[in-house]
């Protein structure tokens, strides 16, 4: 069964919400519809960025997914600062991520509070995007594959095979994120079929054939043809690239075939 690609920008946290609707409004202009039934093209904005992307995106029937960067484990009540999930899907969100490597760094978050995060989005009805990538000294010790998939699979313990099934999964290794040092094609497409062998493994292999894995680090208009043409890899989860309108465009219309015009 094909895989549809998803090409994720995460601004991770930048732009204010005139910000973004200025950048929504570009990406919408530059990439022409017909490439959305080749690709599925999200952004996933600050949490304040939401409301007014959300607005834009339904007022003018634009055909891009948003979503958020991070959510609570819990669905109310008093834990000051945080979202709950619930709150996004009344805004509509697609996708939520979960387990960014900068959250897991920052924000100490564990498999365990990631796993917690997954539960919360999958019973508000969205797609979690499951982060795993191991920091440089793991790549170096040639533990890369071992340590992402036990991530992954620790993630997504207690799921249901019907809901692993809309998960999303971003293997992105630190050392690539925000360093313009992108794993080659071969590098990630090793962990991303290891990840789907682990997937298989756990929920059987018509499962494991349906969920995206995403490669995310440095990804590029320039770097992504190569990065997609991979078995395993079913799209990006795009960073400093996606905050570019005219290169996400680029990327995005990349990942659906073709260039431009
Ligand atoms: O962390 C990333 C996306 O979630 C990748 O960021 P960059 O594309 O800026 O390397």
């Amino acid at each position: 069964m094909a895989r549809q690609p998803l090409i994720a920008g995460n601004w991770k946290m930048n732009l204010n919400h005139l910000e973004a609707i200025a950048l929504v409004q570009k990406v919408a202009f530059a990439l022409p519809e017909k490439y959305f039934a080749k690709v599925e093209v999200a952004v996933i904005p600050p949490f304040t960025d939401i409301r007014s992307v959300q607005t834009l995106i339904d007022g003018d029937k634009l055909l891009l997914k948003h979503g958020a960067q991070d959510v609570s484990e819990h669905d109310s009540g008093a834990y000051t600062g945080e979202v709950s999930a619930p709150m996004l899907a009344k805004l509509g969100c697609d996708y939520v991520v979960v387990g960014h490597s900068e959250r897991r760094e920052y924000h100490a978050e564990t498999d365990e509070v990631v796993n917690r995060k997954a539960r919360a989005v999958l019973k508000n009805q969205m797609a979690p995007i499951v982060c795993v990538g191991e920091p440089l000294e793991v790549r170096e010790a040639g533990g890369h594959v071992e340590h992402s998939t036990s991530q992954l699979i620790n993630g997504l313990k207690g799921l249901k095979a019907e809901q692993v099934r809309q998960v999303v999964v971003a293997y992105e290794p630190v050392w690539a994120i925000g360093t313009g040092k992108v794993a080659t094609a071969a590098d990630a497409q090793e962990v991303c079929a290891a990840l789907r062998a682990a997937l298989a493994d756990k929920y059987g292999r018509d499962i494991a054939d349906e969920i995206r894995i995403l490669y995310g680090g440095s990804v590029k208009s320039s770097n992504i043809g190569e990065l997609i043409g991979q078995t395993d890899i079913d799209g990006a989860l795009v960073g400093g690239a996606s905050l570019n309108g005219d290169e996400f465009a680029k990327l995005s219309a990349m990942a659906a075939g073709g260039p431009l015009p």
